[in-house]
């Protein structure tokens, strides 16, 4: 059938059934996202399932109509936002239009900076508690460890404490995971894996009565959808009972809900206080909250640990900056007297720089995918040439078009960032940018990326992931040195929904040995 979308150029599809979609989630896909970031221009025609076309997409200005402009247009595709709600509940990830800006309305105060500053200290207890374990892993000397399973450990704990009000794991020692944290630590792996069968999803919910999909997921004779299925229902038994503990402390009064974990400084502590005050038509339901609880955990922990496992790998790589930002940290701990408060924290230029730089070059979510929910139009900020050789300045796309939001290609596009866009300089962050970054108008939420999306579906822990980077790196360099093991085995970074380190390209299992020495 005849389309506007056909006059786009880019790649042949894999195959009808498939579309380009094996390349676009192969853990070893750089490659294809880099060719459709520079072989073509700023808006490249992919195939999606069953011969649909898709658009693939960077150009700042279609970004700002997609993410922004016509966001309720441009919604999160049905196969996400349904497999999101299976999976977690409506939470944020889950919902769309008027539902979802009615939660993020009751969200958005809960992050704010204010309640960030109050959490400062539960980060430090535990990035203290990290130094512990660490130390107690290496002893005085140096020693090889998977600086990958700290991390996770402490990300997850950082959202456990920090957003649960729960403690998943004191830190102080190698404890296997627990059920429930082992439940989380797989997921966004294993829904990355089974990305086709997701988009099957809308299919599926139509297939009866709620007890009979569970039944027939449960009795699939796929091991994934078996294992996701065992996943959720681990997960519904654990947030229940963390959430039904927290409403009996916040009923029992204020005295009750400082002996929690987070002292009541927690996100959901805050959430659920507020949801009480709330108007009726703005209050979330229990099942809203619940659905909250889930995705905080699902969205914060393999993020911040990709970002900053990254973050650790290139200052192990790059011993002169690692000395620069030790020496920064060392000297506003100093001043401060032990534990750098939040503003002065965030304020250190050389620390903000490597976080900004990694967090551009490396973003720890590569694409985002959307749907056109009615026909629209993308006006470019360049316009492109299309296949029959005429250039066009805005594109028709049709109603049920899915879009690929290229974050990382536009992160490292050369036409914005300049010719040095795919290398890692820190220093690029301490003197003016060029102007073309400004020009692009990058709709992204932080600091000219698209890292954290933008718009009224931005990340809405950019802040607090920003805060436990800087915590956690401020606590480690005053205590240890990173530096790649004598017998490096070849680490990789594998694309996926989160990106992920692994011993080789062919291992299923995330880790990265890094070679640490105790200094303080
Ligand atoms: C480096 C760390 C992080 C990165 C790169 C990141 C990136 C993103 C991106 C790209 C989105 C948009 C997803 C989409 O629209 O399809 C998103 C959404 C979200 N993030 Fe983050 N995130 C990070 C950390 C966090 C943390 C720490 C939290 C919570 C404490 C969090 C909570 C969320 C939530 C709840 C959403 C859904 C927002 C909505 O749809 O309204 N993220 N994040």
């Amino acid at each position: 059938m005849k389309s506007p979308l056909d006059n786009i150029p880019g790649p042949e599809p894999t195959s009808w059934l498939k579309g380009n979609l094996p390349q676009l989630y192969d853990r070893h896909g750089w490659n294809f996202q880099d060719e459709l970031g520079e072989k073509y221009e700023s808006v490249v025609k992919i195939h999606s399932i069953f011969g649909r076309k898709a658009l693939f997409v960077f150009d700042p200005r279609a970004l700002h109509t997609i993410i922004i402009k016509d966001q309720y247009v441009f919604e999160p595709s049905d196969w996400a936002t349904t497999s999101m709600a299976i999976i977690m509940g409506p939470g944020l990830l889950a919902t769309y239009g008027e539902h979802h800006r009615k939660q993020r309305k009751m969200l958005n105060p809960v992050f704010s900076i204010k309640h960030m500053r109050h959490m400062t200290p539960i980060f430090y207890r535990v990035s203290h508690n990290l130094c512990e374990g660490i130390k107690n892993e290496i002893g005085s000397s140096s020693k090889d460890i998977d600086i990958l399973h700290w991390i996770h450990r402490t990300a997850l704990e950082l959202v456990g404490q920090g957003g649960l009000g729960y403690s998943f794991d004191s830190l102080k020692e190698d404890v296997p995971y627990t059920a429930y944290a082992k439940a989380m630590k797989e997921l966004s792996a294993t829904m990355f894996n089974m990305a086709f069968y997701r988009m099957l999803i809308p299919y599926f919910v139509k297939l009866g009565p709620k007890w009979f999909r569970r039944w027939l997921a449960e009795n699939a004779p796929f091991e994934r959808v078996k294992h996701v299925t065992q996943i959720v229902n681990i997960m519904d038994e654990n947030t229940r009972r963390i959430f039904y503990q927290k409403k009996a402390a916040l009923e029992a009064g204020d005295a009750a809900v400082v002996e929690q974990v987070g002292n009541g400084k927690d996100i959901m502590s805050i959430l659920l206080k507020a949801n009480i005050d709330a108007s009726e038509e703005d209050r979330l339901s229990e099942e809203e909250l619940l659905g909250q609880m889930s995705t905080l955990v699902f969205a914060a922990t393999d993020t911040t640990t990709s970002a900053l496992a990254q973050i650790f790998h290139l200052l192990a790589e790059h011993s002169d900056v690692q000395e620069k930002l030790r020496a920064e940290v060392a000297n506003a701990r100093m001043k401060a007297g032990g534990d750098i408060p939040h503003d002065e924290l965030m304020a250190l230029p050389y620390l903000d720089a490597v976080c900004r730089e990694t967090l551009r070059l490396y973003s720890p979510v590569t694409f985002i995918s959307r749907d056109a929910r009615r026909d629209a139009v993308l006006p470019l900020s360049q316009p492109i040439r299309g296949v029959n050789g005429q250039m066009m300045q805005e594109i028709h796309v049709p109603k049920d078009t899915p879009i690929v939001v290229g974050i990382r290609a536009s992160n490292v596009s050369k036409g914005v960032w300049g010719e040095d866009a795919k290398e890692w300089k820190p220093e690029r962050w301490l003197k003016p940018l060029p102007d073309t970054v400004a020009d692009a108008h990058i709709p992204g939420v932080y600091s000219n990326l698209m890292t954290f999306n933008g718009g009224g579906r931005a990340c809405i822990g950019f802040k607090f992931s920003q805060l436990e980077m800087k915590v956690v790196l401020s606590v480690l360099l005053e205590s240890f040195k990173f530096s790649m093991p004598d017998c490096a085995k070849e680490v990789i970074w594998n694309m996926a929904g989160i990106r992920y380190p692994t011993i080789g390209g062919t291992s299923n299992h995330a880790e990265f040995p890094m070679k640490v020495m105790a200094i303080n």
